[in-house]
């Protein structure tokens, strides 16, 4: 190397490198994914962003020092045994707090004029690309199971009762009329994967049932990766060939108008010859605008199930048997706060425990309520950002077009009373406010006032489907 590469040269190298470590890092991701399991992914290595490489190592981030440290002890070995794996030019992996520096290129070092320390792994690399881009392409049709994710760890409450029903009835009896599809729904990471995936444990026990899971866009990865090699009637084969199809997270589907039409053809074909299919989403099929009205209307033949927002007591049922199950004692006064303060889904609130467990056993020391808000500070200040009431009353107001001043006027009328109530539900669901605080910011009600709202609003949400699912939108707009 003579030190006389371009500007435009160096750069473009740069990038070259980059990219190949991009796609050598994704998949070193989802190996890692495979082998820890999602929620340990998404607490610890999810949050690592890749910097840059200096001979024979590659540089590692992560936003806070206990991260970094808890990744180094449990991680290390096996990232740099991953990376090597992958790139043999790799030998060692450096873990960094803070965010690789952006307008650096993560394989250049900074101020390198010429990447020189680039190149050499540039060379191994690039003959490796190709490599990588067919292996990605020979991935088997479906993904595995997680044995995790069983009927007997999942925690039954009202908010998902009825999806846990059909699921098991779906596991027990396959393809029964009126089950086929069975089409799950509700918001982000509220357990419609793990229920798919405790039917397929359920249906493989026995070893007769040939399961097929995949997430819509691995369907569409696929798809398009049998045209380009010419092997789609391979590909229609071996999914029409399948007892059970699961495809999870549907609404990926949307604007992909060739493959809606693949997957609609497979789904007619698999029903035709009463397989079961199994479909997740995050609307109901009715509410899936941007899917084929023809696609729309078969999956609403079978079952469609909806998993609402977790309630207090769910939450808390989740944290009780997540935290049995890890050994960990952890005082109910912690799973309380925990419970009232993540919100937002069973991910989270699972990933808030794992980091405080792991927490307490890497410094053997007990779980306490000051040690919660010093580990998960991160978390917390995020949820408390997340929703104000004033938010809530505003967008609820727009909802049903009333004036934002009724949310704290006398007004009676049920026009007005309605979304009032809802909102004080909304606000008892999304804030870590209590009682006596909302009733004051809705016109200094009484705290019995917003209970009531509360238990109202939950009764007919349980009634009333549209109503239910207006006020799952309202939700869902808040939190996002
Ligand atoms: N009722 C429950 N009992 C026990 N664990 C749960 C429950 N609901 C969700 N979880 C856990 O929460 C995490 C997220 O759930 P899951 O991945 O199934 O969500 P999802 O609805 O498929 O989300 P997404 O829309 O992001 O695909 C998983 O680890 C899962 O085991």
């Amino acid at each position: 190397m003579t030190g006389e590469v371009s500007g435009y040269d160096a750069v473009a190298e740069a990038r070259s490198v980059r990219n190949v470590l991009d796609i050598h890092w994704s998949r070193i991701c989802s190996r890692l994914q495979t082998e820890v399991g999602e929620v340990e992914y998404r607490t610890w290595l999810k949050q690592i962003s890749i910097g840059p490489v200096d001979g024979d190592e590659i540089t590692l981030h992560l936003p806070t020092r206990f991260l970094r440290d808890w990744v180094r002890t449990q991680y290390g070995d096996r990232l740099s045994a991953l990376w090597n794996a992958e790139l043999p030019a790799i030998r060692r992996v450096e873990l960094q707090v803070g965010r690789p520096d952006p307008v650096a290129d993560p394989a250049v070092a900074p101020g390198d004029e010429a990447p020189a320390d680039a190149a050499p792994v540039a060379g191994a690399v690039d003959e490796r690309v190709a490599e990588a881009r067919s292996e990605l392409s020979r991935h088997d049709l479906a993904a595995p199971l997680d044995p995790r994710f069983t009927f007997d760890t999942f925690v039954v409450g009202k908010p998902n009762e009825f999806a846990y029903a059909c699921a098991r009835r779906v596991a027990e009896r396959p393809s029964s009329p009126g089950f086929n599809p069975l089409f799950l729904y509700g918001g982000v990471g509220l357990g419609k994967t793990h229920l798919m995936h405790a039917i397929g444990s359920e249906l493989t026990r026995g070893g007769k049932v040939s399961v097929a899971y995949m997430s819509a866009e691995k369907f569409m990865y696929r798809f398009i990766a049998a045209i380009r090699s010419q092997s789609t009637m391979e590909f229609k084969e071996q999914l029409r060939s399948v007892d059970v199809l699961m495809i999870d997270d549907l609404q990926f589907l949307i604007g992909k108008d060739n493959t809606q039409e693949e997957f609609f053809h497979t789904f007619n074909a698999l029903v035709d010859a009463g397989r079961q299919i199994i479909v997740s989403a995050d609307k109901s099929p009715s509410d899936l605008s941007g899917l084929e009205d023809r696609l729309r209307t078969r999956l609403g033949c079978g079952m469609v199930a909806d998993i609402h927002a977790t309630t207090f007591e769910l939450r808390i049922s989740i944290l009780e048997s997540k935290a049995a199950a890890s050994g960990v004692p952890v005082p109910a006064k912690v799973l309380e706060f925990l419970a009232h303060k993540i919100t937002s889904n069973v991910r989270e609130l699972e990933g808030a425990l794992n980091r405080l467990i792991a927490h307490a056993n890497l410094f053997g020391r007990p779980v306490t309520l000051e040690a919660t808000q010093d580990v998960l500070h991160d978390i917390l200040k995020a949820h408390d950002r997340r929703v104000t009431i004033e938010e809530i009353q505003r967008k609820v107001a727009e909802h049903w077009n009333i004036r934002l001043t009724d949310m704290s006027s006398a007004r009676r009328a049920r026009a007005v009373a309605r979304p009032r109530q809802v909102a004080m539900y909304l606000a008892k669901q999304l804030t870590s406010r209590s009682l006596p605080e909302i009733g004051r910011k809705f016109g200094n009600r009484d705290h019995t006032t917003v209970m009531h709202a509360v238990a109202r609003v939950t009764e007919l949400m349980e009634r009333d489907t549209a109503f239910a699912e207006d006020v799952e939108l309202l939700r869902r707009m808040l939190e996002s």
